[in-house]
């Protein structure tokens, strides 16, 4: 177990004490693309279309609307989820106490190499040698009890209290993670009435779907404009829940002119961005979105991924429904850990993941790419 000398030679770094962002921090290229104002309010006046959708999954037509924003943006803010707003107040105020336990302690948890779940950089980091402005801690909802021990090994209220909220969150997260996945379906024209159409392949979609926690903390920062709270990337799975503070820092990248939409904070409100296995379930009609986290100078922001994906085994490939008559698929099967080492490799190549296994790029497989990376 990590000791306060593993800390002095880990590679902690203490936002807190920091005046000034140093060189392993700051990002170049960062402002290559202007930022737009993402809310209703500023988007309309400036006459941009910038506005990111907004779907109610209460509404009559909630299927059509995130079929067309999953087209046209690959995320949108969800309200009318019916999660309690107390509740959400609660994960976040136990979040926030997490993060502000002193660092030797979280360090108890540092995630290895390797490894999924534990506290530290963000996984992706490990693919860049500049430095994020952030900490996160990942963790499996349903063995929490036992990884949170790693960080409170004493099991007092602290714990406790994390684990109930966690729990609670959960339970409503996986039930609303099968509503929108019904609306997705539904979107594709796979779900009618009550009726679920073609083979098992689609409910078993619901039935297996895993889901995972990462939480983010990005501290206030002196420098803002040099440093990065998140690089820029697409989520790997099928799709995720995010969920802000009130400090805004979420953006996504749009095309045609090329921008970064920054996201409103909207109370209340989940973020769902699409992933790259969704992409390639739905034979890239729903598009997993690019985004990033940027820092504020004055406020910490604090953010909470819930990840919906497939279980490590099951190999994911384009809905037989997904793909247009008389069209071959557009990309290969693969499992979630094969598809994270090809996006580790495409890291390093500066290729892009998703042309790596498209169907064109299976002609000439790619077979040493480590799934274990
Ligand atoms: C389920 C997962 C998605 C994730 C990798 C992980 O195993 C747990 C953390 C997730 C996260 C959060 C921050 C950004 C991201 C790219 C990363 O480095 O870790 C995502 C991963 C992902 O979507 O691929
Ligand atoms: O902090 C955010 O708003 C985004 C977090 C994110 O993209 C992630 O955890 O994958
Ligand atoms: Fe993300």
């Amino acid at each position: 177990m990590p000791t306060a000398s593993h800390l002095k030679n880990s590679l902690y770094f203490d936002f807190r004490a920091a005046r000034r962002v140093p060189e392993t921090h700051a990002w170049p290229g960062l402002h290559e693309h202007p930022v737009v104002d993402g809310g209703e309010a500023a988007a309309a006046a400036a006459g941009t279309g910038d506005a990111v959708p907004v779907v109610d999954v209460r509404a009559p037509d909630a299927a059509a609307r995130v079929a067309r924003a999953a087209e046209q943006w690959g995320a949108f803010l969800v309200t009318g989820h019916g999660v309690p707003a107390s509740l959400l107040a609660r994960v976040e105020e136990r979040i926030a106490r997490m993060f502000a336990l002193p660092a030797a302690e979280k360090m108890r948890a540092v995630r290895a190499p390797g490894e999924a779940c534990g506290y530290g950089s963000p996984p992706i980091s490990s693919s860049f040698s500049k430095r994020m402005w952030s900490e996160g801690y990942t963790f499996s909802p349903v063995s929490l009890r036992s990884d949170l021990r790693r960080l409170w090994p004493k099991a007092g209220d602290d714990y406790r209290l994390f684990c109930d909220v966690m729990e609670e969150f959960h339970k409503e997260m996986r039930q609303l993670a099968d509503k929108l996945l019904e609306l997705f379906l539904r979107a594709l024209g796979l779900i009618t009435g009550e009726q679920i159409a073609g083979v098992q392949a689609e409910r078993k979609i619901g039935e297996t779907m895993t889901a995972t926690m990462h939480l983010n903390w990005y501290p206030r920062c002196p420098d803002p404009q040099r440093a990065l709270g998140l690089i820029a990337h697409t989520d790997s799975g099928f799709f995720t829940f995010v969920l802000q503070n009130l400090v805004p820092g979420l953006q996504l990248f749009r095309r045609g002119p090329d921008r970064w939409v920054a996201v409103p904070a909207v109370p209340g409100a989940f973020v769902v961005n699409v992933g790259d296995l969704f992409h390639i379930l739905t034979n890239g009609r729903f598009h997993s979105v690019y985004h990033r986290a940027v820092v504020n100078r004055d406020l910490d922001r604090i953010s909470l991924g819930y990840f919906l994906g497939p279980p490590p085994h099951v190999k994911v490939a384009p809905l037989p429904e997904a793909v247009p008559r008389g069209r071959s698929p557009a990309y290969r099967a693969v499992t979630w850990p094969e598809y994270m080492a090809v996006r580790k490799k495409a890291f390093t190549t500066g290729g892009s993941a998703l042309k790596m296994i498209s169907a064109a790029a299976a002609a000439e497989p790619d077979d040493d790419v480590d799934v274990h990376a």
